[in-house]
């Protein structure tokens, strides 16, 4: 069943005599349950379709619907609601608030919707255990590591249990053996039912993914299923992909 469904997609952004159109025009849908990774290089317009899914940014025309809803019209009292209710962010800096430890960081979103105390402990107890970071909950954000603070960061994401996980670029601050872990991470909380929808550079991280779909010139030029081949396959199509999107460019 369809999550997210994009129309015709347009963004045009206009400052002073410039024009720039970041989105030329995107249609996709995304499934209930699906792992979908965005590529593309850079100015491809990725975080601009990204702003646009999260009711961050509204397109300049074209329709957008997640969880039945249609959100390019939604005023920004409703929008604000909307993001808080049905979507989970990941940031490449994981924008953790550094004055408060890494459990009221957690509770954050929790607490803007006003849920009582116990309620908040009930969930994070489970999301904590699955995330292996129970030990970490009483620490600050500065005194656990990167791959550390990118585990609160997901749990502060998944704690209001959002219908889409959206991940900009979330290994990009992390060394190798971190992104390993973060990317097994998204695949089991995918298996276990997530949503999730992550821009990346990273061929690696697309490869953790069931379809990636890249973007060139605001238009999607190209997608790949994962399906049942080994992720090694998967990986090696996603770098081809990326080659002949970059050979295009130079006119081989
Ligand atoms: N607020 C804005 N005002 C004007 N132009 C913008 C704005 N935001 C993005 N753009 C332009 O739209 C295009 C797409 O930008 P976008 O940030 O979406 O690309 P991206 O694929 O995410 O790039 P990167 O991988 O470098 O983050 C670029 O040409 C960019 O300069």
């Amino acid at each position: 069943m369809k999550l997210l469904k994009l129309e015709h997609v347009q963004k045009v952004f206009i400052e002073g005599k410039n024009r720039v159109e970041a989105l030329h025009d995107i249609s996709l849908t995304v499934e209930r349950e699906e792992y979908v990774a965005i590529m593309g290089e850079s100015g491809a317009g990725k975080t601009t379709l990204l702003n646009i899914m999260a009711t961050l940014d509204r397109p300049s025309s074209g329709q957008i619907e997640l969880n039945g809803q249609n959100l390019e019209k939604m005023k920004e009292n409703q929008a604000a609601r909307f993001r808080r209710q049905y979507l989970g962010f990941v940031f490449q800096n994981f924008n953790l608030l550094d004055t408060f430890n890494n459990r009221d960081n957690i509770f954050l979103p929790l607490v803007l919707a006003e849920m009582p105390y116990l309620k908040m402990q009930q969930r994070l107890e489970p999301l904590a255990q699955q995330l292996k970071i129970t030990e970490l909950l009483d620490r600050f954000p500065a005194e656990i590591s990167g791959g550390q603070r990118q585990r609160i960061a997901v749990a502060r994401a998944m704690i209001t249990q959002p219908k889409l996980l959206l991940a900009d670029e979330p290994t990009g601050a992390l060394d190798s053996k971190n992104t390993l872990s973060l990317l097994n991470l998204f695949a089991e909380i995918n298996l276990s039912g997530q949503t999730i929808l992550m821009v990346t550079h990273s061929a690696l991280a697309a490869s953790y993914s069931q379809r990636t779909l890249f973007i060139k010139d605001g238009v999607i030029f190209h997608e790949l299923y994962r399906g049942a081949q080994p992720r090694t396959v998967y990986l090696q199509k996603i770098t081809n992909s990326l080659t002949a999107l970059t050979s295009e460019k130079v006119g081989h």
